[in-house]
């Protein structure tokens, strides 16, 4: 029940020191944001890159400081229940105008959650639920950008609409050739959308910022006729002489590629960040909005926005948590829920031996995922603390692992004293759920079996080309996504391929040495030898056809030590969210080889 009277003076001095301390947080947030751009311009990718990762660390950095600031002017631990009451309902009136009210709502529960006890994590303290809404919220201010602009072209002027709406993104440098890719991109829309006759409503709508992200920037939008959306994206690249369109996706599925949860998060500067959600969930409307938050750089909110789902379906479902389908991991146990789409992994208390390795190093190599570009080859995971399921729901085969392997995360008890038993544990990650590729390739047909495996080894090279050694590239460690993406899941051994050495092995010494079984060489931490990964991997000839056809390279140290001389020497490699032979430049060159061979 909330207090009829505001009564504290210093519940409303909290409530301004907590929305100043968020304020600063989407200050420093958005100047990188803005400063994507001129990283673009000026072809920084290493910049790029190292502003993405450090964003993720803006947060948590922002929270520690609110949480610091009331502890030492408020002593805000130490403060009765009805102040914070009154500090919630004040905060609440602070964001009666706020451009990102649902994002304040998390900092506030972020901080407080910090300085609370748990007896206060529900609504009346904290923002369980949001409070103020986010729907029509536009930037207003002088300068300020509409959330995205519109287009109305007629026949004639389709192709300009399309440059002009190229040219107010107001990018300095010069493209290559602007009229050869308005063409491209007019004439395969033209294609996608066939004949159709232009209603009233006909237009291009486009978000007025543009979405940068490791060598590219993205226009993003949709085409309106009637009732049917086109949503399309326009990546710009740094060709040979100028800026170039590389492609233009154009279907829900492209979209989703391109912000899938296997790549880094983007740069966008917004000053509506919820405005920007709804409108690419018009784009992507299966696309779960924690995900669109985070693709957005709003991790945070993702976290939040995703819990607030799972609690809302463990109300709605039944069923319960077991074991993860697949062969058990060696350093996680991993459960999930079977009308869920997502699994839940937590660390072991201990591991085989030849698990060299610590939980303080296994949560590092996550943490470094997180931060890397996961160039569309490895899951995002989110990372809670102390989440409480409802025992009832857990089927005790899955309680004996836990207690077996996890004890020190482990808690089952009445702690809320509701008469409701609950399994608590202290550190879990959250990831998309897929197919492990061992159980896809035992039911596959023989041609998906050809696909996975060429998907498997393009995967690896993704992740090379991103300066990542998978470590264990046994098949259970990889994933089949919805559409068919191979990607990786299993961190606890990657490492840079720069830090890694790449070695051929070296011949036996003797007879004795070929048939002993053992090996005969020294072997250093880093050392790595690509010709031993035959045997692992190849046991099956349909499966070793294939990837000797497409992927024996990968058993060759060259290979390897190639990319890391490359990395080495600063390059960034292009990796795209869309295939190769979608890119312009690629079916002009076809076009031209067809057009030859006449
Ligand atoms: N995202 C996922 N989707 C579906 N299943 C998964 C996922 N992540 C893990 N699994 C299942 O859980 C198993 C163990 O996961 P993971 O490979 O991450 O653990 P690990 O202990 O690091 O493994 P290893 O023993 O190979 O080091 C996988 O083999 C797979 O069956």
């Amino acid at each position: 029940m909330f207090p009829h009277r505001l009564t504290d003076s210093r519940a409303f001095e909290i409530a301004r020191a907590l929305i100043e301390g968020f304020d600063r947080h989407y200050r420093l947030f958005s100047q990188t944001n803005l400063e994507a751009k001129a990283r673009f311009e000026a072809a920084d990718w290493h910049g790029q890159q190292r502003a993405q990762r450090e964003r993720i660390e803006y947060y948590d950095k922002r929270v520690d400081e609110a949480a610091e600031r009331l502890q030492r002017e408020f002593q805000a631990g130490a403060l009765k229940m009805d102040v914070w009451q009154q500090v919630k309902l004040h905060y609440i009136g602070l964001l009666v105008d706020h451009k990102q009210p649902e994002l304040a709502e998390t900092f506030f529960n972020s901080v407080t959650t910090k300085i609370l006890h748990r007896s206060y994590f529900h609504n009346d303290f904290i923002f369980v639920r949001p409070a103020v809404a986010t729907e029509y919220i536009e930037s207003d201010g002088p300068g300020a950008l509409p959330t995205y602009r519109a287009y109305y072209p007629q026949q004639a002027t389709w192709r300009s609409a399309w440059r002009q709406m190229v040219q107010d993104f107001g990018l300095t440098l010069p493209f290559e050739d602007l009229g050869r890719d308005i063409d491209d991109v007019a004439g395969t829309l033209e294609q996608v959308l066939g004949a159709f006759t232009p209603r009233a409503n006909f237009q291009i709508q486009v978000l007025s910022s543009l979405f940068f992200r490791n060598k590219a920037a993205y226009v993003v939008g949709k085409v309106i006729n009637g009732f049917q959306e086109t949503p399309f994206a326009l990546p710009i690249l740094h060709g040979r002489e100028g800026l170039v369109i590389d492609t233009v996706l154009h279907s829900e599925d492209d979209l989703l590629m391109l912000f899938s949860y296997a790549r880094a998060y983007f740069m966008v500067h917004m000053d509506v960040p919820s405005a920007y959600v709804q409108f690419l969930r018009s784009l992507m409307p299966r696309k779960p909005r924690a995900e669109l938050y985070s693709a957005l750089g709003l991790q945070k909110q993702g976290k939040n926005s995703f819990y607030r789902d799972l609690l809302y379906h463990l109300r709605h479902s039944t069923d319960t948590f077991r074991i993860a389908p697949g062969i058990k991991g060696m350093v996680m146990l991993v459960f999930d829920l079977p009308s869920f789409p997502f699994v839940f992994k937590v660390i072991k208390d201990y591991y085989p031996p030849q698990k060299d390795t610590t939980r303080e190093q296994i949560k590092g190599k996550y943490l470094l995922v997180k931060t890397h570009d996961r160039v569309g080859r490895m899951a995002d995971t989110l990372e809670y603390s102390n989440v409480a399921f409802p025992r009832a729901r857990f089927d005790d085969e899955l309680i004996a692992e836990l207690q077996k392997f996890c004890p020190s995360l482990l808690e089952i008890s009445d702690r809320d004293g509701d008469g409701q038993i609950e399994v608590i544990i202290s550190h879990v990650y959250i990831e998309r759920r897929m197919i492990p590729l061992n159980i896809y390739l035992q039911e596959a047909t023989p041609a998906q079996v050809a696909a996975a495996v060429v998907e498997y080894g393009n995967a690896i090279k993704d992740l090379v080309a991103a300066n990542i050694f998978p470590g264990d590239m046994l098949w259970k460690n990889f994933g089949v996504t919805r559409n068919g993406k191979v990607v990786f899941y299993d961190y606890d051994e990657i490492e840079y391929i720069t830090d890694c050495n790449f070695r051929r092995v070296p011949p036996p010494r003797n007879e004795e040495d070929e048939m002993s079984g053992e090996i005969w060489y020294s072997v250093g931490p880093k050392d790595v030898f690509p010709e031993t990964f035959g045997p692992f991997l190849l046991g099956n000839p349909a499966v070793r056809d294939v990837f000797m056809a497409h992927h024996a390279d990968l058993l060759d140290p060259a290979f390897w030590q190639g990319h890391k001389e490359r990395i080495l020497a600063g390059h960034v490699h292009d990796v795209f969210p869309y295939e190769p032979a979608r890119r312009f430049s690629v079916r002009r060159a076809a076009a031209a080889e067809a057009a030859a061979t006449v």
